[in-house]
């Protein structure tokens, strides 16, 4: 040490001099002590408080209490033992300069790789990512390649495994896991565990890191940060950085920006399967926009691509009713038997939103789009005989992409009873044969009322080995024996989802199992429940393409109010109810059967007649209760409509122009139209039973919280009451009722929640024997 100031003092600056600190640091959380030389310099600023410094054993000895800084200081070149504890300084010193180039250099190398799943998520997510990228973009039977000047690459979705990016970032085989401590600690450990902790390999290694780390706010004196990097799909704050080497040429600050300006690129972006990421072909009857009955098609049509953003190869197999715009002829032919006939189907393909839509197209199938459920028994059944006879195997004779899809690291993902044939086909003509033995089935219940019911005689039909007709078998106290395809489907296939966490439970009483209860209850262990999500392309008023003419206009959160009262007077205009404000507009969208609890509105339409509101009823099933809606229309025609028919621009601008949402269900296994209305600003008044307790918690006007009135137990008495609270709220507590829209606008209700769960599922699955 050159000299010492009078003190107080500030440590002054001599070229040759280092000082050699020992560091306490101390926060409330651990202790921790570390030793490395710093040229004195960087602490030039540190005031030493003069009554804890002592000179003894040839050493100079500080302390700095506001720091809590002890420092040891020599002077270079004073006496020979000086010199050797100068040069064990900067061998110190140095080991930590390279310590540090290693770190930078593995967060570039992080960026790089989180650039590239960005770009990957966006290159499958998104349709408008080639202009914001400035690059073009291409579909090649489903192989995705992206370039553009600055990065050149490729993404191509890869045969039996996920997703792979070609120029070399992402993939791969290591699964590294990182806790928190670990990443703090690298910036202490010596140079064993710092090795120890990054493999060289650490290019291709997949590397995860706990969502607490993301989230964490880091702050560190020492000359290497790491955290930024790790906030891959979470904002973070920029780390302080102190780098005072500066010798790898690429700063660590510098490092953070990039990292920051690939975060804000796409906040929302989910993380990747990961290592999860497989084969998932979703089957079902109906697929929203090509065809839809209800509820099933919405959720044949959105969930896939909430999995293929995820990272998953996925394919929607569904039947082909009718003629469609996007899908093309895959020129594969193949012929089946069904009951004793052979049916040669062929494969329509398109690839949209990072999915293959495959549609199996036979004459049987032709027409139906209006009536995919109707016929006989003995059409339908054979109908779905076809379909999952054919479904089974396209991921041996489809190829998209140019390849198929394969039987390894598959799982199929089938709907309702009308698919529940497939997890049987898959075992008896395949699993019983040593074939497709990586292949995993999943089985979704949507709604347990509709079971492929028939007569044991049916089974015949099914073209199975005899031994298979017990599965098959049921009984029933009324009919006695009976085959029920969905109970074969629920015994055979490796997990059961259902829509809904209060369904899952229902579905095990007596009342809510509708006599598959005991089946289910046998088979609760792989039986899970996953709320639906809502589409928010499909869904949502900001983007909803129904509300761009007619007088209707899109609007958000911000512009709630207005956007809202101005769908309100379109819908009124168009409906030819009088045009006003004041009133309540109340909505009811649904198939009109028994389960949706039409009839108790029929028995509270006097009450509601005599309040000054406007109720608008859209639906179509059965005649009895098209014919009601038509009555209630005719009875009170300056106060209700009741559209009869199927009429999905209606249901949009219904959802947008009404201020409550009415769903008096029986049963509701999830229920889409109340998380549709919440997303809309538009307030429900459900049955609290399945997915309608589960997604509508009950406005409490103590706390103001909650999304909408809920009456338990589906009858009209109860019904009036909840309505009743609901207008009265609408009318004298308007605060209130804001607080309700807002509350349910801002949920996040997207596929990307369910998407998650179901990921896990279809692990369990694969992993299951
Ligand atoms: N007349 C009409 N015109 C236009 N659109 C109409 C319509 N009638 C109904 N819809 C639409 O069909 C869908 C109905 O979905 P739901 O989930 O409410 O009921 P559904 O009983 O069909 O579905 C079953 O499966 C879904 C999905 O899992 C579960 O949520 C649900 O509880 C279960 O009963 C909505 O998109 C709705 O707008």
């Amino acid at each position: 040490m050159s000299k010492m100031a009078s003190f107080p003092f500030i440590l002054e600056t001599n070229a040759d001099t280092k000082v050699l600190l020992l560091l306490h640091t101390k926060n409330h959380h651990h202790h921790r002590s570390l030793k490395f030389p710093l040229k004195y310099n960087t602490m030039n600023a540190l005031a030493f408080d003069p009554s804890e410094t002592r000179r003894g054993d040839g050493r100079l000895h500080y302390r700095c209490k506001r720091h809590n800084i002890r420092a040891v200081g020599k002077s270079v070149g004073a006496s020979n033992e000086d010199k050797d504890e100068s040069e064990d300084a900067d061998d110190m010193l140095k080991g930590t300069i390279e310590k540090s180039k290693k770190v930078i250099a593995l967060q570039r190398n992080l960026l790089q790789q989180i650039a590239e799943r960005k770009k990957l998520f966006s290159s499958i997510n998104s349709d408008s990512l080639p202009e914001s990228e400035g690059g073009s973009i291409s579909y090649e039977h489903g192989v995705k390649s992206l370039s553009s000047d600055s990065k050149p690459q490729k993404i191509a979705i890869n045969r039996g495994n996920a997703v792979e990016s070609q120029s070399g970032g992402i993939a791969l085989s290591n699964d590294i896991r990182y806790s928190e401590e670990e990443i703090l600690d690298a910036a202490f450990v010596g140079k064993e565990e710092y090795d120890k902790l990054i493999p060289a390999e650490t290019t291709s290694s997949r590397i995860y890191f706990n969502e607490q780390l993301q989230n964490r706010r880091y702050e560190t004196i020492m000359p290497v940060a790491l955290p930024n990097f790790l906030s891959y799909s979470t904002k973070t704050s920029t780390p302080k950085v102190e780098n005072q080497e500066g010798g790898s040429g690429l700063s660590a600050k510098v490092v953070s920006n990039e990292a920051n300006k690939v975060e804000s690129k796409d906040e929302k972006t989910p993380p990747l399967a990961g290592a999860n990421a497989m084969n998932i072909i979703l089957v079902a009857a109906e697929c929203a926009p090509w065809s839809k009955t209800g509820g099933l098609g919405d959720v044949a049509g959105s969930l896939p691509k909430a999995l293929a953003r995820r990272g998953h190869r996925v394919m929607v197999v569904a039947p082909r009713y009718g003629t469609y715009a996007e899908p093309q002829d895959a020129g594969i032919r193949k012929r089946y038997k069904v009951d004793g006939q052979d049916m040669e189907v062929m494969y329509f393909q398109t690839y949209i939103d990072g999915v293959d839509f495959v549609f199996i197209d036979n004459p049987i199938f032709h027409h139906l789009e209006k009536n995919i459920y109707g016929g006989n028994r003995m059409d339908i059944l054979k109908r779905m005989v076809l379909f999952c006879k054919a479904a089974v195997e396209v991921p041996w004779h489809v190829p998209c992409g140019g390849v198929c899809y394969g039987d390894g690291n598959l799982v199929f993902i089938a709907n309702d009873w009308h698919t529940a044939l497939l997890p049987v086909y898959l075992k008896a003509y395949y699993h019983d044969h040593g074939l497709m033995k990586y292949t995993r089935s999943v089985l979704v219940i949507h709604n347990i009322a509709h079971q492929g019911r028939g007569s044991v005689d049916d089974f015949k039909y099914l073209d199975l080995p005899e031994h298979y007709k017990e599965i098959f078998k049921l009984y029933d106290p009324v009919g006695g024996y009976h085959l029920n395809i969905f109970a074969a489907g629920l015994k055979t296939v490796n997990q059961i989802v259902t829509v809904s966490h209060g369904y899952a439970w229902e579905l095990k009483t007596s009342e809510g199992g509708w006599g598959l209860h005991g089946i289910i209850n046998d088979n609760d262990w792989k039986l899970r429940g996953i709320v639906n999500g809502v589409d928010n392309k499909e869904w949502n008023p900001r983007f909803d393409v129904h509300l761009t003419s007619d007088g209707y206009t899109n609007y958000s959160l911000e512009t709630l109010q207005s956007g809202k009262r101005q769908c309100k007077a379109a819908l009124q205009k168009e409906l030819g109810l009088p045009v006003r404000d004041d009133v309540p507009v109340i909505a009811f969208i649904g198939r009109l059967d028994q389960q949706k609890g039409v009839d108790l509105i029929a028995e509270a339409i006097p009450w509601m007649m005599g309040q000054d509101v406007q109720l608008i009823m859209l639906g179509s099933g059965r005649p009895d209760l098209e014919e009601m809606l038509r009555q209630f229309e005719n009875q009170n025609h300056d106060k209700v409509r009741g559209w009869v028919g199927f009429s999905v621009k209606m249901a949009h601008r219904i959802t947008a122009g009404s201020d409550i949402l009415l769903m008096p269900s029986r049963f509701e296994p999830c229920g889409l139209n109340q998380l549709y209305a919440m997303n809309y600003g538009t307030v429900p008044v459900v049955h609290a039973v399945g997915g309608l307790r589960d997604t509508v918690q009950p406005f409490d006007p103590f706390n103001e919280s909650g999304l909408g009135w809920t009456f338990d137990s589906a009858e009209a008495s109860k019904l009036m009451h909840a309505l009743g609270n609901c207008l009265w709220t609408y009318r004298d507590y308007k605060k209130s009722w804001e607080g309700l829209q807002r509350r349910g606008m801002t949920q996040d209700l997207s596929w990307d929640n369910a998407a998650q769960q179901y990921e896990e599922v279809l692990v369990a699955a694969k992993y299951q024997w």
